[in-house]
């Protein structure tokens, strides 16, 4: 853990609540309660007072079953979406003194085009499948900043060539590649302007098994290589514990446990934690 000793993301008291809310959405929706729909105003808490920190290169997995609130999470750090209430500071920008969901629009489109990486569940999210593999890796490119052709085309083939894709598809539309081809795509996309920090969101599901274990193997070593911070979502805990140093559990909108992830595989603490490594065990 001695790496881990800068803080890149603070998340303080997240929370976002679909529908009109109550004041006691969060005091009665969560684990406890096993569900995430406010019994007062039916409103859906999807993420419940969420607070944790991001360090420097580490990979952080959040885990949990499906409608736990890991994607709402990972879209509101993206900036994506609005949440209902909370604090999110960013080291790289402005010394993490000022909490980015107060900032306007221009503000954060600067923020997701220089300092933040996303790679979706679904390629055609993140990438637009009826242009060139390297122009939208050029697309991401010119939005940070390059403008001169020759820069773009070097930088794309670069970024083909760490994701594995031979430089003769660059020209090819990804809807004709394969799925884990359509992942390495996006990957490249996602680092193309060196973000600090890259959101990754169930890259794998839907992947063949021997597939997901090439998407994951080249998301190891680019993290490796390039020492970025990482967030990893996914539902499936031998996706997290192969990729994560520490590893936080979601359930109904709410964290029941966080901490290094052998400790948790080792030791888990709550029944929900239990009961998700015993699946791969
Ligand atoms: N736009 C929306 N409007 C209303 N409810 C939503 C919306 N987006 C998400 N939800 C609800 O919020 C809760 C959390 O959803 P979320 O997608 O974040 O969970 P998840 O853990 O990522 O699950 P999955 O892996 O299935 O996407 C769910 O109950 C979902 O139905």
């Amino acid at each position: 853990m001695n790496n881990f000793i800068e803080t890149v993301i603070e998340v303080k008291g997240l929370t976002k609540i679909f529908g009109k809310g109550c004041p006691s959405c969060v005091e009665g929706t969560g684990p406890d309660y096993n569900t995430n729909i406010c019994p007062y105003c039916k409103s859906i808490v999807a993420c419940s007072n969420i607070s944790f920190k991001l360090f420097k290169s580490e990979i952080l997995g959040i885990v949990g079953e499906s409608g736990s609130g890991k994607s709402t999470l990972l879209k509101c750090l993206y900036l994506e979406q609005q949440p209902t209430d909370g604090e999110y500071y960013l080291n790289y920008y402005k010394e993490g003194k000022v909490n980015i969901f107060q900032l306007d629009s221009q503000e954060k489109r600067y923020i997701k085009n220089n300092l933040l990486g996303m790679v979706y569940q679904y390629p055609h999210l993140g990438l637009d499948m009826y242009i060139s593999c390297g122009g939208n890796i050029a697309e991401k490119l010119i939005n940070s900043g390059y403008i001169s052709i020759s820069k773009i085309r070097k930088r794309a083939s670069e970024l083909l060539n760490k994701t594995e894709i031979p430089l003769l598809r660059i020209d090819d539309f990804p809807k004709n590649f394969s799925g884990g081809m359509q992942q390495r795509v996006q990957i490249a996309k996602a680092l193309s302007n060196n973000p600090p920090i890259l959101f990754l969101d169930e890259i794998t599901s839907g992947l063949d098994v021997s597939v997901q274990a090439k998407v994951l193997d080249l998301i190891k070593s680019i993290q490796q290589e390039l020492k970025i911070s990482m967030l990893i979502v996914s539902h499936d805990m031998s996706v997290i514990r192969m990729l994560a140093d520490r590893t936080i559990v979601m359930k109904n909108g709410k964290i029941v446990e966080m901490g290094l992830t052998d400790q948790i595989l080792e030791d888990p603490q709550h029944p929900y934690t239990q009961l998700l490594i015993s699946s791969i065990l």
